[in-house]
């Protein structure tokens, strides 16, 4: 192992104490994307992510993205983006990274173990807060690698171009303009020499990998309206036509139990199974009871390894979100909601076009509820959407974060596709004409979304190290075309 890299893990570990105050104190921020109240929180984050970094000594500009499309009353969140060290050294190359310091909603109500936006460490290590893997952790990954550079008196290996953004878990709102403009000739990211991303998780709890592709997201609401305000179902229960009766039919005709989409059209869109595509699967370290554990029960939809690794990667899928305007406290309240809005996406993958889906779903959408012939009004929209991606695992990019993985870890990396969504990966690859990696710190135990998100301690300080590893190992690579 190289002198400096040693010095670099040793003074990760000297420094995980306040690595991890610092995850706390950004865990304590409740960033939320999709709650209009929470923006303050939001921008604050943002602004305070800037300024770890300024005391970094990175140069870092807080960019307006102007106001959110469909609520003009609210600006969106700045993009923070800057570059370390402040001046660009011409001798060295230059990676780009990209993170979000945005998270998903999270209340105790929803069944949190611990407070959601206190982080909490349990006696395994386990970091219990919302945002602590998606994406907080990943994002100060960054900042902590540049801190034990400068407390190791290590020469920075590379030229450090930075962009961290507050909309990604509401779809990335406003940044594909920005990083468009920001990749031309002269502009902030103009010089990328590759790209690397820290916003996903391993397929299991031990074995680190590499990912290469992504399904794309489509996100649709379907909203149905009917009485003038709610009623009681006493009085009008049997005489009015019900807007939560039609959804749930609606709805319904989506999808069935295994997952099979029923929108005619949808399956003929996805590209065929190729024999080298399918010997892929199964070489990758995965195992029913990694599935089993991630999901803490037993409820898989296939009994097999190939067929749960498809289901995830490379085929779409259906997901039905919630109601907006339905019941759904405790108790027993005799309500009939008079407008309820159906939220549910799809996952996309290979060849399937953004605009075909959609009009598939509209066209089925449509049919469906003129069958009801209700009396009730149906309006379906797009939300948002982000393609899917798929990228060569065979550049000197991958080749360095895989010698960075096995100085760290020790092993070789299993090469993943991965089944949730990055839309902005796309544009970076096609902005800057540049690889793509995916580098991921946390395990697939980390319930990102879900209650209780976590990371585990050695996933975040082995993760800084990686991280560093790899802009060591990035910085020596004959640059190749592939
Ligand atoms: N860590 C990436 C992630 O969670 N991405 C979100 C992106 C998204 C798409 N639509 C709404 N958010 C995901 O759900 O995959
Ligand atoms: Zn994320
Ligand atoms: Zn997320």
């Amino acid at each position: 192992m190289a002198p400096d890299l040693k010095s670099f893990y040793k003074t990760v570990d000297d420094l995980a104490e306040p690595f991890i105050e610092r995850l706390r104190d950004a865990v304590a921020i409740p960033s939320i994307s999709a709650e209009d109240e929470r923006r303050a929180d939001v921008v604050r984050m943002g602004m305070w992510l800037k300024g770890q970094l300024d005391s970094l000594g990175a140069a870092m500009e807080a960019r307006p993205l102007g106001a959110q499309p469909g609520k003009e009353h609210l600006h969106l969140p700045p993009a923070i983006i800057g570059r370390y060290p402040a001046k660009k050294d011409e001798s060295k190359r230059t990676i780009l990274v990209y993170g979000h310091y945005d998270v998903q909603p999270a209340s105790l109500s929803d069944g949190w173990k611990t407070e959601p936006f206190k982080l909490s460490v349990d006696d395994k290590g386990r970091m219990y807060g919302r945002g602590s893997t998606d994406d907080k952790g990943p994002v100060l990954g960054w900042l902590n690698v540049i801190e034990s550079h400068q407390k190791a008196g290590i020469d920075f290996p590379v030229n450090l171009l930075m962009c961290f953004e507050g909309m990604e878990e509401y779809g990335s709102e406003g940044l594909d303009d920005f990083i468009i403009a920001e990749c031309k000739p002269g502009k902030f990211f103009a010089d990328a020499d590759a790209c690397c991303i820290s916003d996903n998780y391993w397929l299991g709890t031990e074995k680190p990998c590499l990912t290469y592709g992504l399904r794309g997201c489509n996100y649709y609401s379907i909203e149905i309206s009917g009485p003038g305000q709610d009623l009681h179902s006493g009085v009008f229960g049997g005489t009015a036509q019900e807007p939560m009766t039609d959804l749930v039919r609606v709805m319904g005709s989506l999808v069935d139990g295994d997952g099979n989409i029923l929108i005619p059209g949808i399956k003929e869109l996805v590209a065929p199974l190729t024999k080298e595509e399918q010997s892929l699967y199964k070489n990758i370290a995965f195992t029913m009871d990694n599935l089993y554990e991630s999901l803490g029960s037993k409820t898989g939809i296939f009994p097999d390894k190939e067929s749960t690794l498809m289901g995830r990667w490379r085929y779409p899928s259906l997901s039905l979100h919630g109601i907006e305007g339905a019941f759904s406290a405790p108790g027993a309240k005799t309500v009939i909601p008079a407008k309820v809005t159906g939220k549910f996406s799809i996952r996309t993958v290979p060849d399937m076009e953004p605009q075909e889906v959609d009009s598939l779903v509209y066209s089925h959408v449509d049919k469906v509820f003129k069958s009801l012939k209700s009396k009730n009004t149906m309006h379906c929209n797009l939300q948002h959407s982000g393609k899917w991606w798929v990228a060569s695992p065979k550049h000197w990019n991958f080749t360095a974060a895989a010698k960075a993985v096995e100085s760290v870890w020790g092993v070789q990396p299993d090469l993943t596709r991965e089944g949730g969504s990055i839309p902005v990966t796309l544009t970076f690859e096609q902005a800057t004409g540049k690889n793509v990696l995916l580098l991921p710190m946390g395990s697939s135990t980390d319930a990102a979304h879900s209650v209780n998100e976590k990371l585990d301690r050695k996933n975040y300080i082995e993760g800084i190290k990686l991280l560093g590893a790899y802009l060591h190992y990035v910085a020596e690579e004959p640059m190749k075309t592939s």
